[in-house]
């Protein structure tokens, strides 16, 4: 299947469903659900109790027969079954009654950069299963690029890196093409499990995942002192009550190096591969960092580090790609040549 502007114009819905959150664009209304990728179902009945935030905020604290299931990992529906609940729950409470029923819908997906024919198919079926006509697939660098506001269309080398929660996907695009790209299989799900890893070997405490965020402050140069970022609170492993601990930034940063050295080696892998003209470009362009894993303090800072070319972040990181595939939805993005996905 070729995707084309004039055919991705024909979607009425742009949807990017990542690992870590769900988000859905109307064509003409803008982003309309922008939630956790989580469902709470009572196993013992299969009754979905709930989904998005309130799912992400029973997560660790349910009883056993209620499991809080995440259909999609590393930019894959591993679930199909999980994710058309899901995806139909947000519509119905976010979207008009019956927006899924329309016979003629056409949506617009965002997929990591060179992914599997299965994890295509899983997502065309998801989007089918919950009414959808006809599926386009969308590269989410082309979409992130274009929702970053880079000139990919120009003979000039742009370099985006996608950074989410599972995977973290790297490109230099030019005239509207990717040059060279590179996903990696780790995202800020990884560095948050390198710090949980830390926390339990060195410290025997027990973190849970959303306990992470405000240590990420410690990943930045400062010691976290003033923030009080340095003194964590959690459970201890061997008594099980609850204990805080301060903790070495120093430490911690060293505790993320294997994550974040795979990132870094994905963008030298792709600047590699580029021709010696583009990466000239890039010198001085420098590289916009997308995604959720954008925001964590400290990461631009690394990567400037380790590449030496200036690093910027995109205004909205988190929803670059749905709000790119939104532009184009909309038809306000100018006619380039798409990476066919075939199908
Ligand atoms: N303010 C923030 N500070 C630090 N990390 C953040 C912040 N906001 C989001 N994140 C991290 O960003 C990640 C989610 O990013 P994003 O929404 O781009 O993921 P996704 O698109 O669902 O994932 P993927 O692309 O891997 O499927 C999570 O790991 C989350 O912890």
């Amino acid at each position: 299947m070729t995707i084309s502007l004039a055919q991705l114009r024909r979607c009425s819905t742009a949807v990017d469903m990542g690992a870590a959150r769900t988000r859905v664009y109307v064509k003409n209304q803008g982003l309309l659900i922008d939630e956790p990728t989580a469902a709470a179902v009572n196993v013992r009945t299969g009754a979905m109790l709930a989904v998005g935030t309130q799912a992400e905020k029973m997560d660790g604290r349910t009883p056993d027969h209620i499991r809080v299931f995440r259909p999609v990992t590393g930019g894959t529906v591993v679930d199909i079954d999980m994710a058309q609940r899901l995806l139909r729950s947000l519509i119905s409470e976010k979207l008009r009654r019956g927006w899924w029923r329309r016979r003629v819908l056409r949506a617009a997906v965002c997929l990591p950069h060179g992914s599997h024919p299965l994890t295509q198919r899983a997502a065309v079926e998801t989007l089918t299963g919950v009414g959808a006509r006809q599926v386009e697939l969308v590269d989410t660098l082309i979409a992130a690029a274009v929702g970053c506001g880079l000139p990919v269309e120009h003979p000039e080398a742009t370099m985006i890196v996608v950074c989410g929660a599972g995977t973290t996907q790297v490109a230099v695009l030019s005239l509207g093409s990717i040059v060279a790209a590179e996903t990696v299989p780790v995202g800020g799900n990884a560095i948050d499990h390198a710090v949980i890893q830390h926390l339990r070997l060195h410290h025997q405490l027990m973190l849970r995942g959303r306990g992470v965020r405000p240590m990420h402050l410690l990943l930045s140069n400062g010691d976290g002192a003033a923030s009080g970022a340095n003194e964590v609170h959690g459970r201890d492993v061997h008594s099980g009550q609850a204990r805080s601990v301060f903790v070495d930034p120093e430490r911690i940063r060293h505790a993320v190096a294997t994550p974040l050295t795979a990132i870094l080696d994905g963008i030298g892998a792709v600047l590699r591969r580029c021709p010696p003209d583009l990466v000239a470009d890039l010198g001085e362009r420098g590289l916009m960092l997308a995604g959720g894993s954008a925001l964590i303090p400290g990461l631009e800072s690394m990567i400037h580090q380790a590449t030496t070319m200036p690093v910027h972040i995109a205004d909205f990181p988190s929803t670059c790609a749905v709000q790119g595939l939104g532009a184009m939805i909309e038809g306000k993005v100018e006619p380039l040549h798409l990476d066919p996905m075939a199908r």
